[in-house]
């Protein structure tokens, strides 16, 4: 049966990086993905942006909206504090099995959890089936139209609290218009914009942060 483009990604990461070394497994996605074939990671150039962020926040909770296969969640698990800890969300079952397998080869299972389904039947489940009291950090990298919904789903679950830092990837590719208009235009968070490229590409992207005020 032909490999998919995750499981190639998987295998360059096994026979070329090292196990239990989470920078080696980011360096060989990004060797792959701007070598090989494009794929849809953070990448170094945002990713030492979110790298920035959770070393600002140094979160006890982190969620991650959008798995993929793993690079952003390995890059967030490996600056967390001992005890702290990553859930991560990921709707499609295959990009599951590939991240799985890409978190426990880094070395970093122990302190993520991987929660397979959509963000809108898993947000609200996160204080009682996960025992989440509120999220320091939360990293959208999901899909463009859900940005928008789960940030406000999130405040509906008590999710946030003073001082909750939201990063979200592409907000000017793909864009994430809704979003941004409602972050921007809200009181209650406080917006800065991080101009960056695309992952792999020469193109334009930005993260926005948004700190969510109580
Ligand atoms: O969907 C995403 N989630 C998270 N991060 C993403 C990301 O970091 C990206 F760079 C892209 C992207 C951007 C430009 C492009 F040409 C292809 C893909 C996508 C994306 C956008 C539209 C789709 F139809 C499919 C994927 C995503
Ligand atoms: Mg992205």
């Amino acid at each position: 049966m032909n490999q998919t483009k995750e499981q190639r990604i998987l295998n360059f990461v096994l026979q070329n990086a090292v196990r239990g070394d989470p920078c080696s497994v980011l360096d060989a996605i990004d060797k792959y993905c701007s070598e090989k074939e494009w794929a849809m990671n953070v990448g170094n150039e945002k990713g030492v942006i979110l790298d920035k962020t959770v070393e600002e926040v140094s979160p006890s909770v982190a969620l991650e909206l959008g798995t993929y296969c793993g690079y952003s969640g390995v890059r967030i698990a490996r600056l967390l504090k001992a005890g702290a800890r990553l859930l991560t969300v990921e709707f499609n079952p295959e990009f599951a099995a590939i991240a799985k397998q890409m978190f426990e080869f880094a070395g970093v299972q122990d302190k993520v959890r991987l929660l397979e389904g959509p963000s809108e039947e898993i947000i609200p489940q996160l204080k009682k089936k996960y025992e989440v009291d509120t999220l320091d950090f939360v990293f959208l990298d999901h899909w463009k139209d859900r940005y928008a919904p789960d940030t406000i789903l999130l405040q509906e679950c008590n999710l946030l609290r003073k001082g909750s830092v939201l990063l979200a990837d592409n907000v000017i590719i793909p864009g994430t218009p809704e979003f941004l208009n409602y972050v921007r235009n809200n009181s209650h968070f406080q917006c800065t914009n991080y101009p960056s490229h695309l992952e792999y590409m020469k193109a334009a992207d930005a993260m926005e942060k948004a700190v969510f005020l109580g």
